[in-house]
């Protein structure tokens, strides 16, 4: 689909047809070809305009079409028709309004000149989807920006604002008008001159000293920021190639690494992620409300009861979101240091306002509840909310784990309780779970998915357990590594075996960030431990499961992590990041196991892998059993934007799908047979179910959840 006209008498405007964003589907591709060859064979026709119809320029290939070969195959393909553009023997003129992103954007990089509205932006993100800038791309950018410029854009996948695009020099004149009318008069005035020098095929790459050195460089760099994924250094290896080769030969170059990719799990896993990002703006709840029945109800001014460093990053997000925020906090010196903090995150004001009463929320469409996790306490303030707060106001907690439906039963209004569980730093962080219980209406869980999408954040709809989805996951695969800790592993190899896995920190070090103390207290409001625990109780065993005591020791030596600058490692002061082995550690570990009785073993990497993914992914299928969420792709969705699970291996229940669940299934027995007394490791009767099944794919276990579903 590709409109073709004739304006001014001698311009053929070309304008891609396929919303919402013009992705270049089979379809498309062909309207391209045959109307670029229209434009060449008219002989009225004396320059030609590129542009999208109704807005977007072109969001690049059709991402839909990759994972079927017939439809990627079908109708002439991207380098083909970007060839006939670059020779045309008119003026090719690109008019870019809103986005050119990937192919879109090679699309333009093979028109002559390229128009662009000082709003539009422009990328090269096919790495973010395990790629490369496979139709061209990689060869012509470096020969208009230089190498260091396009591999910067190429490698990171990030989006350029038009004016940093013009200073570039990637778009050659900027418009706030109608770009496609300015675009037209452009090519007219271009008609006739020579054309040579304007297709990028045709230039060298502008010199580069050192070029060996430089890109040896440049690959360590995207090695060590790419986490096991393949795609960054692929696209280093194709800008190499348009720095050395000549175009043709760049060309074959690229053309390989992209079958390579194209085909690899990884930008599989990574496509899937996509997808995911987006459908779970899709929700349903356990109790059977759906996004497209329900009408959201919009929220403009919010309350945020306590500035912590939550609350504060809440504040921000919200006020960022263009709401209007009144940020309480009833502990005076707290108050005026939350507000320098949250004037300096917003660079200003910001539309916040301060107060130490709470009464200050009674004008709040919705209030955030961000104190500290203490049932008592919160409870207090949620009796106190319902009656300050105005008729219909919505009243959200940010627990990370506790009870929504115990909160919701001390207001006079439980349909409008729920939980919005940010991530530190809440106003950084992409995820949202959006936590409703039996009582919360439809129309509540509508406002809040409306309001993170304001946010920027992916916001997930779950339900109300200990943990919800993300922290519930999260603790047995923390209860291994605690047990690998005690049966001879030390938190450097965990955490190596996961960082080399692709996740950013290893569990121990992202435990050191985010405090030892937290997991304390909630251990300690579970009666785990603390002074519930009677002297008689064995230490290593709590409600006839094996239970490690190390995180609770570590706290009692007042080793909470980086804030102490002691926890699981050594940090050269209280507050550092870099974190050091201890050798301290090493002997408490030691005379932990003597105390206990426990002979330290060899434990291999992929031991902890299985271990603590396998624990992880169990759970899930159990949060999918009981239908705290609504699919699989809702975990992965929490899991790759919460929980820095690498992309491209698409989320837990993608990667046990990808590994088989069979050999899944398999190694949980084996490791469970090892360990009868920690059940995390037990099958559960989900993935027992699904591998009896055949192992479907992903996207049809919900007809084996459905049979399955127990109710919450
Ligand atoms: C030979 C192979 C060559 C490959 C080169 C390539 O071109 S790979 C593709 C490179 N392009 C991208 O990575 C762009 C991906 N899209 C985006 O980043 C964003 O969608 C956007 C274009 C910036 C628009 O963002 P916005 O927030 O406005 O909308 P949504 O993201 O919600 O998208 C709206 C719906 O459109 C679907 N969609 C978006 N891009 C594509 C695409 N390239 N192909 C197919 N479909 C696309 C998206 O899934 C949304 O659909 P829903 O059904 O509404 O969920």
């Amino acid at each position: 689909m590709a409109q073709y006209r004739i304006v001014s008498g001698s311009v053929a405007v070309i304008s891609i047809q396929n919303p919402p964003v013009n992705a270049l589907s089979a379809a498309v591709r062909e309207g391209l070809l045959l109307s670029v060859r229209a434009a060449a064979s008219d002989p009225l026709v004396r320059s030609v305009v590129i542009s999208g119809h109704n807005g977007p320029f072109c969001g690049g290939a059709d991402i839909k079409e990759f994972g079927n070969v017939s439809h990627l195959e079908s109708g002439p393909h991207l380098v083909e028709i970007f060839e006939s553009v670059e020779a045309l023997a008119k003026p090719v003129v690109a008019a870019i309004e809103g986005f050119a992103l990937g192919g879109g954007l090679e699309l333009a990089l093979a028109c002559h000149y390229r128009f662009g509205h000082s709003e539009a932006r422009v990328g090269l993100p096919e790495v973010s989807l395990g790629l490369l800038p496979g139709a061209g791309g990689s060869q012509r950018l470096p020969r208009l920006l230089g190498v260091r410029a396009a591999l910067d854009m190429i490698v990171t996948g990030r989006h350029v604002a038009a004016g940093e695009a013009l200073k570039l020099g990637l778009l050659d004149r900027l418009t706030d008008g109608n770009t496609v009318d300015a675009a037209v008069r452009f090519a007219q005035s271009a008609e006739g001159k020579p054309l040579d020098d304007r297709r990028l095929g045709n230039r060298p790459c502008p010199p580069l000293e050192n070029i060996d050195a430089f890109f040896e460089e440049a690959l360590i760099h995207a090695r060590g920021r790419a986490r096991g994924a393949a795609a960054p250094l692929a696209c280093v290896q194709a800008v190499r190639g348009a720095a050395t080769l000549p175009f043709l030969k760049g060309m074959e170059l690229e053309k390989r690494l992209m079958e390579t990719l194209m085909t690899s799990g990884q930008a599989q896993a990574s496509r899937y992620c996509f997808f995911t990002e987006r459908g779970a703006a899709r929700w349903t709840t356990p109790t059977g409300a759906r996004w497209d029945t329900c009408r959201a109800r919009p929220i403009s001014t919010a309350a945020v009861i306590g500035l912590g460093t939550m609350g504060r990053g809440i504040t921000v997000a919200l006020a960022r979101a263009g709401l209007s925020v009144v940020a309480v906090e009833t502990q005076e010196h707290q108050l005026d240091e939350a507000q320098r903090a949250v004037s300096r995150m917003l660079k200003g004001g910001g539309g916040v306002s301060y107060s130490a009463d709470l009464q200050a929320a009674a004008g709040a469409d919705l209030v955030v509840e961000a104190v500290f996790e203490d049932m008592a306490v919160k409870e207090e303030i949620f009796k106190q909310l319902s009656s300050v707060c105005k008729p219909g106001a919505l009243l959200a907690t940010n627990t990370s784990s506790l009870d929504i439906d115990r909160l919701a039963s001390c207001t006079l209004r439980p349909e409008q309780v729920l939980g919005l569980h940010f991530f530190a730093p809440a106003h950084v962080m992409r995820l949202l779970e959006v936590v409703s219980g039996p009582r919360t209406s439809p129309q509540t869980v509508a406002a809040a998915m409306q309001l993170g999408r304001r946010m920027g954040k992916v916001s997930v709809a779950v339900g109300n357990c200990p943990g919800f989805v993300g922290n519930r996951m999260l603790k047995p695969y923390l209860e291994q590594a605690y047990f690998l800790l005690e049966e001879g592993a030390s938190p450097e190899l965990v955490d190596a075996a996961l960082e080399e896995f692709g996740f950013p920190m290893g569990v121990f070090k992202m435990s050191d960030l985010s405090g030892l103390d937290i997991g304390w207290r909630v251990r300690k409001e579970e009666g785990l431990t603390g002074p519930g625990v009677t002297a008689d109780q064995p230490m290593r065993t709590r409600r006839g499961r094996r239970y490690s005591p190390l995180g609770d020791l570590m706290c009692e030596e007042g080793r909470y992590g980086q804030k102490t600058g002691r926890g699981w490692y050594l940090y050269d002061r209280p507050g550092a990041r870099v974190a050091r082995s201890d050798p301290w550690l090493r002997s408490f570990l030691e005379e932990y196991r003597e105390r206990h009785g426990l002979l330290a073993r060899r434990i291999d990497q992929q031991e902890v892998l299985e271990r603590c993914l396998y624990a992880l992914i169990n759970e899930g299928f159990r949060v999918l059993e009981d239908g705290v969420a609504a699919s699989p792709q809702n975990i992965d969705a929490i899991y790759v934007f919460g929980y820095g699970w690498p992309k491209h291996r698409g989320g837990p229940m993608f990667y046990a799908a990808q590994v088989g669940l069979a050999r899944v299934l398999e190694g949980l027995e084996k490791y469970h047979k090892a360990h009868p007394d920690s059940p995390h490791l037990q099958p559960c009767s989900l993935l027992r179910r699904l591998v009896a099944s055949g192992s479907p794919p992903i996207h049809k276990w919900s007809e084996v959840v459905k049979g399955h579903r127990s109710q919450l």
